[in-house]
């Protein structure tokens, strides 16, 4: 026998597995839909939580009884999600959650992400290659072909988009925000601005944490509706000040909203182009009181703890590009930083993994 065939079975082998497994990653992508919106239909129908709760395997004529559907209907949803690893078992006997779908089910981030997707991205998405040749969110136009960005319509939203859209939200900023508090603990402002505080979430918190503290929260005049209409602040609106302001209009400034001891962004600069985000800190720069600090705080992409979560940063990043404004997305860390060079900020701490997958800055103007 020829002793390089030996060598060579071996490295057939190997080439032949690697080729199987990238025609199945390749075939999840390329029907990536159809199992996303089985999943959606199983959720919506009600069939994932009833094989969640389930203590045996349920049968797909029980599903489709339950959720008034056909057996056709819930049988292919259970084939389907059955290929793609969601649920396990079989028609004659009956069907459970695999662990994935576990997670689709339960988990409160999978949840989060699943009905961002579903509910605010999926039409949209497929004006993906439109948006990334204009630098527009064409995807827009699946809620009204009259939207410019996203953010002045969170109001108008259809009632399921807008309750994902603050879901994913605050999901992602909850735990951060009493983490950066912790942080920030030693520096209770007298004022601090929230800029892009949205309906008040952080400052809510914020005002609780420091009890002498009053906020200006900066935003969309259709935010500051929002949030003065917001019944968690109840008791706290007097010591709050509304700015409106819209950043992409010409000559957006602080002008007037008085001087900031502490001005805070969380999850705003992500809203911007580069050029936008370096002329928004100039202006913040402008409004701080003597030793006045910016704390931004934004989930990076390279600064996760791992594969997963960074995937669900690259992925949600075309949110921005097809559907909020066509110019923004999540940070790399080195663009973050070099915008607030820019900005002519300097870094004088920096926290990590706050929350789920949070970066706090705290920066002064250079001398
Ligand atoms: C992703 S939300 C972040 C909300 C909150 N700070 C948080 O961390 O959860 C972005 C905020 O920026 C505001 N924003 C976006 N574009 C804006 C603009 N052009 N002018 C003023 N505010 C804007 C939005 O209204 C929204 O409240």
């Amino acid at each position: 026998m020829n002793p390089k065939d030996n060598k060579a079975r071996p490295d057939r082998a190997r080439h032949k597995a690697a080729l199987l497994k990238a025609y199945d990653d390749a075939a999840r992508i390329a029907f990536s839909p159809f199992i996303f919106q089985a999943a959606v239909a199983a959720k919506k129908l009600g069939m994932m939580a009833r094989l969640g709760a389930a203590a045996e395997p349920v049968r797909y004529e029980v599903l489709a009884e339950e959720a008034g559907v056909s057996p056709y209907g819930a049988r292919l949803l259970m084939q389907i999600l059955s290929a793609a690893g969601v649920v396990e078992g079989s028609d004659e006997a009956g069907y459970l959650l695999t662990k994935t779908g576990e997670c689709l089910t339960y988990d409160a981030m999978t949840a989060a992400n699943f009905d961002f997707t579903a509910d605010v991205n999926y039409k949209g998405l497929a004006e993906t290659t439109e948006a990334i040749r204009t630098g527009k969110p064409a995807g827009l136009k699946a809620f009204d072909p009259a939207w410019e960005t996203i953010y002045p319509h969170l109001k108008d939203l259809p009632a399921e988009a807008q309750k994902s859209w603050f879901a994913f939200d605050h999901f992602y900023s909850d735990g951060a925000f009493r983490e950066a508090l912790r942080v920030l603990a030693a520096r209770a402002p007298a004022r601090f601005f929230d800029i892009g505080g949205n309906t008040g979430r952080f400052t809510k918190m914020a005002l609780e944490a420091w009890p002498e503290t009053e906020a200006t929260i900066v935003d969309l005049p259709e935010q500051i509706g929002l949030m003065r209409a917001n019944p968690d602040l109840e008791g706290l609106q007097h010591r709050i000040r509304a700015f409106p302001i819209d950043w992409l209009s010409e000559g957006a400034s602080l002008d007037g909203a008085g001087e900031a001891d502490l001005i805070w962004m969380s999850q705003f600069l992500d809203c911007f182009s580069r050029a936008e985000a370096v002329g928004i800190l100039n202006e913040a720069k402008k409004a701080l009181a003597e030793n006045g600090v910016i704390v931004v705080m934004e989930p990076l992409c390279d600064r996760q703890r791992n594969d997963t979560a960074a995937l669900s940063l690259a992925a949600s990043s075309l949110y921005f590009t097809v559907l909020a404004n066509g110019n923004s997305r999540f940070f790399f860390e080195a663009d973050l930083l070099e915008i607030f060079e820019a900005a002519g900020l300097e870094v004088i701490e920096s926290h990590p993994n706050l929350g789920v997958c949070h970066t706090l800055f705290v920066l002064r103007p250079k001398v």
